[in-house]
């Protein structure tokens, strides 16, 4: 199997440290090739364990989320020749409706903001071009996250369950909660190309229960926000919702739901259960997010003291579940 190798290399923004991305540094946990129906894709070269970290990669440049063509030109102006190339390399898919700078640009750019390591990191209008972190395909079932390093101003990639050598590594362009017709449709509209991941390749009655599945997650996401008074009902929901993302191969959404089961475990001064569940959303956030992650540092403090949390002690004391409870369907 043939891998493409490039580097790509970057000043940190507004600093003299160079930093480098070399794909062959990489070739013995991952290679970039042609995958079927999607262009090149990233593929896993030996089996890669949960939570591996992958690799950070600093943009190219960055840019508001829908620029002109002419400063996309500007900024690749201040790009190296080496650089520029790379970037026109980039697959294009808006190659009859936009210019060719602005089309790679919607084809690629990944923004900033979403499951950044610093909570309040103004970026959710800003987006960048990583030259190797572009070759990630889409898939609705992702084995890979991705977070912005807003402090090191890097992408990080790393593996959200165990790969098998020869897999795709891939993670979510949009919404995995979504049904597949909404996928498609918001794949198909804003990202100009229709989603052969597994999941929506599935059919009929296999797509029914996947889709089934992620608008009930989705339901019962909002409805454990709202069950700050019925702590057993949100602990029962969290199990469900929890046995579904097993279900759908999803890990998006378990740290959360984890999180909010020990909230509710404190609430009713069960501390028990909720130092199981906060350790659960700590290794889940670890593996999604890292263990730097704001969620991950977070979690682990209330686990060293979960008493420590302000909703302690606000309900009468009565005792749940934590998470290694099993439930049967109902
Ligand atoms: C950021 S690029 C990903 C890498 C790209 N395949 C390449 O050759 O460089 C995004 C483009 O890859 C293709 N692609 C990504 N995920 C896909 C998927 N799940 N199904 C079909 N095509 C996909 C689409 O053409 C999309 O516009």
């Amino acid at each position: 199997m043939q891998s493409s190798a490039y580097t790509a290399a970057q000043a940190f923004t507004s600093q003299t440290v160079k930093f480098e991305v070399n794909i062959e540094e990489h070739e013995e946990t991952f290679y970039v090739q042609q995958v079927p129906n999607k262009g090149q894709g990233i593929v896993a070269a030996r089996p890669i364990l949960r939570g591996e970290y992958l690799f950070s990669e600093p943009p190219l440049f960055t840019l508001s989320t829908s620029p002109t063509n002419s400063q996309i030109l500007g900024a690749l102006a201040k790009c190296t020749r080496e650089e520029q190339c790379q970037y026109f390399a980039l697959a294009n898919s808006y190659r009859t409706k936009l210019l060719p700078a602005l089309a790679i640009y919607e084809t690629n750019f990944l923004l900033l903001g979403r499951g950044s390591l610093q909570p309040d990191a103004k970026q959710q209008d800003t987006a960048g071009i990583f030259i190797l972190g572009s070759r990630f395909n889409s898939s609705c079932t992702p084995n890979v996250s991705k977070v912005w390093d807003e402090l090191r101003r890097v992408m990080v990639f790393r593996t959200l369950r165990d790969v098998v050598e020869g897999e795709e590594l891939c993670f979510n362009y949009c919404d995995v909660l979504a049904t597949r017709e909404q996928r498609q449709k918001e794949l198909t509209l804003d990202f100009g190309f229709d989603c052969v991941c597994d999941a929506c390749r599935l059919e009929d009655e296999k797509v029914a229960e996947s889709d089934r599945r992620r608008s009930s997650i989705a339901r019962l996401f909002d409805e454990v926000g709202c069950c700050g008074k019925e702590p057993t009902l949100g602990i029962r929901k969290i199990h469900l919702a929890l046995r579904m993302l097993k279900e759908e191969s999803l890990v998006h959404y378990e740290a959360s739901f984890c999180y909010d089961a020990y909230q509710l475990c404190v609430l009713v001064s069960d501390f028990t259960n909720a130092k199981k569940w906060i350790r659960r959303a700590w290794e889940i956030s670890c593996v999604t997010s890292g263990q730097d992650s704001h969620a991950a540092r977070m979690f682990k403090i209330y686990y060293a003291n979960p008493r420590s949390h302000p909703l302690a002690g606000l309900l009468p004391k009565t005792t749940l579940t934590g998470p290694d409870h099993t439930i049967t369907p109902s």
